[in-house]
């Protein structure tokens, strides 16, 4: 047999006896599971005990498409298989190293250039998890491939369905955000394709991996910006085995049902940062000064707190500044303190814990409270707000802007628009603390507004941030133009920004049409560079869009791989009913996605219709085409009946 045959031959062995040692791993996890009760002492224990082995056992399934490894690293007569997850023989010996174990970092890392002890890195070619090929380097001898062909045929590979994980080809660049330090909070500015979404779901596994259990109990959270996305990138950390991280949009943190729907002009007042201090002015407005004394009988016994105790209590409070509700609690604790040193005085023991509270609730202490440090929710301190947004903050446009058309009686009636249920989950911060999670990787962070960066501001206080975004893909009429300032907004001002310009998804010549489009979008960031040079572009002027689509699809259906129509919102319908009438109708490849819905989705052909429709439908239509521009992994083709925008002209 060949050298290379026999090579293949040794690694599809170890390939074989690794997923042997797998499924030994995971019987033994099954046989804890079934004897869990018997094991564990108590009914928590058993509880607890099966909750993790459960987890563990969905760890080690094995999926016969995903390789069990894709790399190698020989090291001093070792060799270190690196994968997915940390696979032992009957003994304990690794046969396969997790991909965020120290060690495998080489993998990522070493060059000729700091070969980091490694002799030789091979990474393996799989098809249909089939072994089928490696590609050495040896590094030691400062032997080095340029781009490897196993990184090209993965990135070159038909996209269908959701977004697959890229642990065998993370780059260099790529490998230094994913294993930044958990306390760090940095932001990535990446242009189109340059992987932020990937790295951002990375980051998450590696730490979970390196801090499971801080992590585990604080929560790692994830937010993107629609549900199209979050399904699209939901099965990505499954494939790395982390089963319990929170993926959600801003509006899914929020606890208001939304009902209704402002107005553009609306929704840009109440996402200014300046309504944060609206509410929070309304809130301490309702703090009273202390006009009279308190007095409280307790059975034969009357006790009394002078009009200026009172006002020392609550000026005290005050200057602490806790949250509103919580301000509340230590008046209220405070009257008590001094009512209970009065009754220690008087009757020379400590009164139970039953005597406190009771005077905690007795009505004139709950008079007193009521009167200088009111209760009030969320809901009613912005249903105040809104109906009557008296501050010198807000000019008159502003307060004619958010008047209620129709205004509710109640907090209890109103029906809330997005915008409002931010509103109220401010609020809601002000007069409670929020639990933080441990980290929150926050995808297309461009388009937040800074009271939506708040939002995430305040679950993430105690924890650390991945900031994703791309400044020219911004679309939201807030968007961000300076991550300087959206940073200041989550609280994490001195984060680091590092831009990512290699691109993996968009050939070169698409990535230049799209780069046209950057001077004229008013941000400061750096081009793309592709990594690939296959792909192709056209260009065409036609007389009827519909028929065009159609025919383009057509074509596109003997490549293989997903198809996505992208056009101006109002014209999704008419293309729908177009391809359906022409029998076009394959949900497995072909999406009619509306220009607003396609940020952060690839599709290996894309048919942008109508660039001009798609600039006029919105103030920033322009960053919405560089979007729509930008979703194409192997193919575009531009149908277009109107002139181009400025910056595209001259190109059909
Ligand atoms: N190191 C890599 N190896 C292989 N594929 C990669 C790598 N990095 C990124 N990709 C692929 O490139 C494509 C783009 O990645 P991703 O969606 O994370 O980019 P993005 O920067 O979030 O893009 P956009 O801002 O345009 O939405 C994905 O298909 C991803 O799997």
């Amino acid at each position: 047999m060949p050298a290379l045959e026999t090579e293949l031959a040794a690694e599809r062995a170890h390939l074989t006896a690794s997923r042997l040692a797998l499924k030994r791993m995971r019987e033994h996890a099954e046989d804890l599971f079934a004897s869990g009760d018997q094991v564990a002492g108590d009914p928590f224990a058993a509880e607890t005990l099966g909750r993790h082995l459960a987890r563990r056992i969905a760890d080690l399934a094995d999926n016969p498409d995903t390789p069990l490894f894709f790399g190698r690293l020989d090291i001093d007569e070792h060799r270190y298989h690196v994968g997915r997850r940390h696979v032992t023989d009957a003994v304990g010996e690794p046969m396969v190293l997790d991909w965020r174990a120290p060690l495998s970092r080489k993998f990522y890392q070493a060059s000729a250039v700091d070969p980091q002890d490694v002799e030789v890195r091979r990474r393996f070619g799989f098809v249909k998890g089939e072994l089928t090929s490696f590609e050495d380097e040896h590094l030691s001898r400062g032997e080095e491939q340029g781009t490897s062909q196993i990184l090209l045929d993965e990135i070159e590979r038909p996209r269908v369905g959701p977004m697959r994980d890229i642990v065998a080809t993370i780059q260099p660049e790529q490998d230094a955000l994913v294993r930044a330090e958990l306390d760090e909070s940095i932001c990535v500015q990446g242009a189109p394709g340059t992987g932020k979404t990937a790295v951002g779901l990375h980051r998450a596994a590696y730490l979970l991996y390196l801090h499971r259990e801080r992590l585990r109990r604080a929560g790692v959270l994830i937010v993107g910006p629609n549900s199209a996305f979050l399904q699209y990138i939901a099965s990505v950390l499954p494939t790395l085995g982390e089963l319990e991280v929170r993926q959600s949009t801003v509006e899914g943190l929020l606890s208001t049902p939304i009902r209704s729907v402002d107005s553009e002009a609306a929704a840009a007042v109440k996402n200014q940062e300046k309504l944060a201090v609206v509410l929070q002015e309304r809130l301490l407005a309702k703090i009273a000064r202390p006009e009279a004394p308190l007095q409280v009988s307790d059975g034969s016994y009357r006790w009394r707190i002078s009009v200026e105790a009172l006002r020392r209590i609550v000026d005290d409070v005050r200057r602490e500044a806790p949250p509103y509700g919580i301000g509340r609690e230590r008046v209220r604790a405070r009257i008590v303190s001094m009512l209970m040193l009065q009754s220690e005085a008087r009757r020379g023991d400590s009164p139970s814990e039953g005597w406190q509270r009771r005077m905690g609730k007795a009505a004139p202490v709950l008079e007193v409270l009521d009167r200088v440090w009111p209760a009030v929710t969320p809901e009613q301190l912005v249903f105040e707000v809104l109906s009557d947004p008296a501050t010198d903050l807000l000019d008159e446009a502003e307060r004619a802007a958010i008047a209620w058309a129709k205004p509710p009686k109640t907090a209890k009636s109103a029906k809330w628009s997005a915008a409002d249920a931010v509103l109220i989950d401010e609020a809601a911060g002000l007069i409670d603390r929020v639990p933080s999670f441990g980290h929150v990787v926050v995808d297309e962070a461009q388009d937040l507004s800074p009271m939506q960066a708040r939002v995430i501001a305040r679950r993430s206080e105690h924890g650390s941030i991945t900031l994703l975004g791309d400044l020219a893909q911004g679309t939201a009429p807030w968007a961000a133009r300076d991550w300087r300032v959206l940073l200041a907004h989550l609280g994490k001002p001195g984060a680091r920004v590092v831009p990512l310009t290699t691109g993996f998804r968009v050939p070169a010549a698409v990535v230049a049409l799209a780069n046209r489009l950057l001077p004229a979008l008013g941000v400061d960031v750096p081009e793309a560079r592709s990594l690939r040079t296959d792909g192709a572009l056209t260009v065409s002027t036609v007389a009827d869009i519909a028929s065009a689509v159609v025919e383009k699809t057509r074509a596109a259906l003997h490549h293989p791989g997903s198809i996505g129509v992208i056009a101006a919102d109002a014209a999704v319908g008419r293309l729908t009913d177009a391809l359906r009438e022409a029998g076009l109708e394959d949900p497995e490849r072909i999406v009619v996605l509306p220009a607003s819905l396609a940020k952060g989705l690839e599709y290996d052909h894309v048919i942008a219709v109508e660039p001009s429709e798609i600039v006029a439908a919105e103030p920033r239509g322009l960053n919405r085409l560089f979007v729509v521009l930008t979703r194409a992994v192997s193919r575009l083709d531009v149908l277009h009946s109107h002139p181009l925008p400025d910056a595209l002209q001259g190109l059909s």
